[in-house]
């Protein structure tokens, strides 16, 4: 029998409470990052992690049009519309993909190999799409909820501001142009983001999905990390192991 008890909303407060909890699970824990932190990734390493995410970034305004298709929103859909405008660009300010593809120009990789995707694993890959499918196939509600981890990613950006010159001072301060836009970019959105989910999510159920809903999202992002240490830090990339082809 279902404790009467389980049913009762948590105050917003606790909601808020266990949503930011979640952190504790952030990829910046994942011992890919940590090692990306304290310096001691090879370059060849970094450029993995750079080409792979670049399969994230150009996959994120996918996400947010396909949640902007079928929320009737207007008042969200005026917020939510930035997101896009923030990564795809405009004349004059060309966006966070092109910022994350001069990233990748900072850390030794060309703009070819970066667009080609060739160096997206399999395991990354596989991630990305599970995100962009959740928010495809789930309620515009659902998909604002799971961006939540966002909520984290300051952090994780500020981190690398202050780490990466004194760690790879190989890489162009210049490089990092993307994470010093994210700084405000990501607490703009998150404002929203959690505004929303706060109010919509407002019974016991729905509290305990949209938490569920950033779990989600944060297998998604470790996950990624998952596949990048095995490849290019356990020296076990896809394959590895199989026969050559003739
Ligand atoms: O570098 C990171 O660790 C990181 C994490 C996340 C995140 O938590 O999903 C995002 C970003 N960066 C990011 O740059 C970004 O634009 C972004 C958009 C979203 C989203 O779910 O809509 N997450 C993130």
């Amino acid at each position: 029998m279902t404790n009467p008890a389980d049913q009762v909303p948590w105050p917003v407060a606790e909601f808020e409470a266990r949503l930011r909890g979640l952190g504790a699970r952030y990829h910046i824990h994942h011992p890919f990052h940590v090692r990306m932190y304290e310096g001691s990734l090879e370059p060849d390493q970094i450029r993995g992690w750079v080409a792979n995410r670049y399969y994230y970034q150009i996959s994120i305004p996918l996400k947010d049009a396909a949640l902007m298709a079928k929320c009737p929103d207007r008042g969200v859909r005026r917020h939510w519309i930035q997101r896009i405008i923030d990564h795809d660009g405009r004349t004059g300010d060309e966006g966070g993909i092109e910022a994350w593809t001069r990233l990748g120009e900072a850390v030794g990789l060309d703009r070819e190999t970066i667009e080609s995707q060739r160096l997206v694993l399999p395991g990354v890959r596989f991630a990305v799409d599970a995100y962009v499918n959740f928010v495809r196939q789930s309620p515009w509600e659902e998909g604002i909820c799971s961006s939540l981890t966002e909520l984290f990613a300051p952090e994780i950006h500020q981190q690398r501001l202050n780490s990466w010159p004194d760690r790879y001072p190989w890489i162009e301060s210049a490089g990092l142009q993307y994470f010093r836009n994210r700084l405000s970019e990501a607490r703009r959105d998150v404002e929203h983001g959690l505004a929303f989910t706060l109010a919509h999510f407002n019974t016991r159920p729905l509290q305990e999905r949209a938490l569920a809903i950033v779990q989600f999202k944060l297998d998604v992002l470790w996950s990624m990390l998952d596949a990048m240490m095995l490849a290019y830090v356990l020296d076990m990339p896809p394959y590895f192991t199989a026969p050559k082809a003739p």
